[in-house]
């Protein structure tokens, strides 16, 4: 092992002026413009997920031409390595849990925040798109896991969540989850006296018939949306599975004319989360009826009322676009094998896979085009010339928040592809973003509870640093309510009031965390010890071992501090830790260094004997570094 991270180190090292090279292979595919102006914003946030071989690769005595060191991608191309740099890498031994846990938690949490997120999954064919997002057999994906989460964080029911799936294919829209018009075994059975001809041609005419096309439209506000398609709400992961299989099951029909079509469309499976509670000012005027009187007899009568009625649909709709306009939308895109069409061409030879290798070769050279330009920070952006692109607008340089999982094969025949692929995923991390906050109805909420929060840390500090009779008894009653209710306002963290630019958020977050900042380093003086070190996200094991600690002995420490709280806990497989306890309105999901750094601090500033269940909470909580 030792000897084979020399030999890497040594072809880093020795690879360090091709690293310069790539660089500017890299510069050079995304030429900026001369004094182009600085756009503050988010990038967007990129990631190299290396697959292992499969097992016919292995068969067949293939080499490998890609490793993943740290965070360099090393590729192997006409015997020259080639570096390319990525914040987030996950080699072969890497499973769907450990990409969500690096990178995908951040997307769920960022639309849990109001923000629409949308999950790229790039790639060539076969190279793990749709393995790391639908999972496999024995493998859940990164939309499962998604799932997961949002289920477990909406343990007060405050969130609802829809979900649509879609396929691009031939630049034609359909609806994964609406029925089809008619029965495929109805035709199937019908068509068995045919000839196999026959049969495919009826087969093809069929699914083409039974599958709605659909438009994408323009909202001014919206932006690119798909008016018709079907949203099914859910509750439970089993909903979700449900909804999934649905999906696929359609999908797999529609395969029937056209082999291994998935690999060719574009799925975009998306989350729509809204709040349970509409505000009244919009429920009123949904429920709006639109009479339609048929017994008119004066014609002055019938265009006052004709007006009337106008004016009632106009404001339902209004209502209805303030109400999508609160949605949060979180997409998870597995787009076609990225392979350029000249290979459609040469495997398949037909004619039908010509055009639809165009249309293939169109959504994603439009894509490529889009990165391009958005890099290059062009005027147009031809988002319109695909359907894919379009309804990726406001994804791609618009106002949403976005990851593009870069997907790559390790063998050494497609290697020409894989650093393709590397390529536009550098040339996206260049592209910036500039994130909205969708849903504005708890902005001024949230930013009194932040400051509120802060407040009581410092109170709660204050008290403890004067020896601590009773958290409680020191604070005032106002302070008491508001604790009562942060922990559940926080959880629904939807914002309300005007949207907020991602920079005054940016800035709004910094100056949060001066504040913290402030507050700790008063602590630090308070309490006269010297600052402590935050512990990186390491696994469980290993933090054990460099602190000498015994992991089975914090473990046992936190069930103790937890059982004065609730009975309601369990350890999550990553050694993290999930507290369920509605009456106490917490819902907390630590990772271990989160809980090991709690349980320490915990137990160095409080008596557990002289506190109350409420304040144990509360002061657990407010030493977790990271809650989740
Ligand atoms: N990380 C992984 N671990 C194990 N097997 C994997 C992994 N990634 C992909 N595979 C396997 O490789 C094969 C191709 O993967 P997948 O279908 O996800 O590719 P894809 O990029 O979605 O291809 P396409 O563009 O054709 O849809 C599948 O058999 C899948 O199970």
């Amino acid at each position: 092992m030792a000897r084979r991270l020399n030999q890497l180190r040594k072809s880093t090292l020795s690879t360090h002026d091709q690293l310069t090279c790539s660089s500017s292979i890299l510069s050079s595919s995304s030429p900026r413009t001369p004094g182009k102006k600085v756009v503050k914003g988010d990038p967007i946030i990129t990631g190299i997920r290396l697959r292992p071989f499969l097992e016919r690769e292995s068969l067949i005595d293939d080499i490998s031409a890609v490793q993943i060191f740290e965070n360099n991608v090393i590729c192997t191309q006409n015997g020259r390595p080639q570096i390319f740099k990525f914040t987030n890498c996950f080699d072969a031994s890497a499973n769907n849990k450990d990409v969500y846990d690096g990178m995908i938690r951040s997307a769920v949490l960022a639309s849990l925040q109001g923000y629409n997120t949308t999950v790229l999954a790039y790639g060539q064919t076969a190279s793990g798109k749709s393995h790391s997002i639908f999972g496999s057999s024995s493998e859940e994906g990164i939309l499962s896991l998604s799932i997961d989460n949002l289920i477990t964080m909406n343990a007060n029911h405050h969130l609802k969540f829809e979900l649509s799936f879609l396929e691009i294919y031939n630049e034609k829209v359909t609806d994964l989850l609406a029925a089809p018009t008619t029965s495929n075994e109805h035709v199937t059975n019908k068509s068995t006296s045919f000839s196999k001809t026959a049969r495919t041609h009826i087969l093809n005419k069929f699914v083409s018939n039974s599958i709605r096309t659909l438009e994408i439209r323009e909202h001014p506000v919206l932006g690119p949306y798909v008016p018709d398609l079907k949203y099914i709400q859910v509750k439970t992961k089993e909903d979700f599975q449900n909804v999934l299989n649905l999906g696929n099951q359609q999908r797999s029909v529609a395969s029937t004319n056209a082999n291994q079509r998935s690999s060719r469309s574009h799925a975009i499976f998306t989350i729509k989360i809204s709040r349970i509670d509409i505000p009244q000012s919009i429920t009123k005027r949904l429920s709006f009826g639109v009479n339609s009187n048929t017994n008119l007899t004066n014609t002055h009568k019938t265009s006052i009322l004709s007006n009337l009625n106008n004016n009632k649909k106009n404001a339902k709709q209004q209502a209805q676009d303030e109400l999508e306009a609160q949605c949060v939308r979180l997409n998870f895109v597995d787009l076609a094998g990225s392979e350029k069409s000249q290979q459609f061409i040469r495997s398949k030879g037909k004619n039908d896979r010509f055009a639809e290798s165009i249309h293939i070769n169109q959504s994603l050279s439009t894509l490529r085009n889009v990165i391009d330009a958005l890099s290059r920070q062009q005027h147009h952006i031809p988002y319109r010339d695909s359907s894919l692109t379009y309804l990726l607008k406001n994804s791609l340089g618009g106002d949403a928040k976005t990851y593009m999982l870069a997907t790559i094969s390790p063998s050494s025949t497609v290697i020409d592809e894989t650093i393709n692929t590397l390529r536009y995923a550098g040339l996206a991390a260049t592209i910036t973003n500039v994130p909205q906050i969708k849903t504005p109805h708890l902005r001024h909420e949230i930013d009194e509870l932040r400051e509120e929060n802060a407040r009581l840390k410092q109170e709660l500090f204050l008290v403890k640093s004067k020896s601590m009779p009773s958290i409680h008894s020191t604070m005032s009653t106002n302070s008491k309510t508001s604790l009562t209710s942060i922990d559940e306002c926080i959880q629904t963290s939807f914002y309300n009031g005007p949207p907020v630019s991602s920079e005054e958020q940016i800035d709004n977050d910094e100056k949060l965390d001066i504040v913290d900042e402030e507050i700790l380093a008063q602590i630090e003086n308070q309490c006269h010890r010297p600052k402590r070190q935050r512990l990186s996200e390491q696994p469980l094991h290993e933090i054990a071992k460099v602190r000498k600690i015994d992991d089975t002995m914090l473990h046992r420490r936190l069930g103790t501090i937890l059982s004065y709280v609730t009975s309601d806990y369990s350890i999550t497989n990553d050694n993290g830790i999930l507290v369920f306890s509605n009456e106490l309105n917490i819902n907390v999901r630590m990772s271990s260094s989160s809980w090991i750094n709690a349980v320490e601090k915990f137990d160095q500033n409080f008596d557990i004997n002289s506190m109350t269940q409420k304040e144990i909470v509360i002061a657990l909580n407010m030493f977790v570094d990271n809650q989740e």
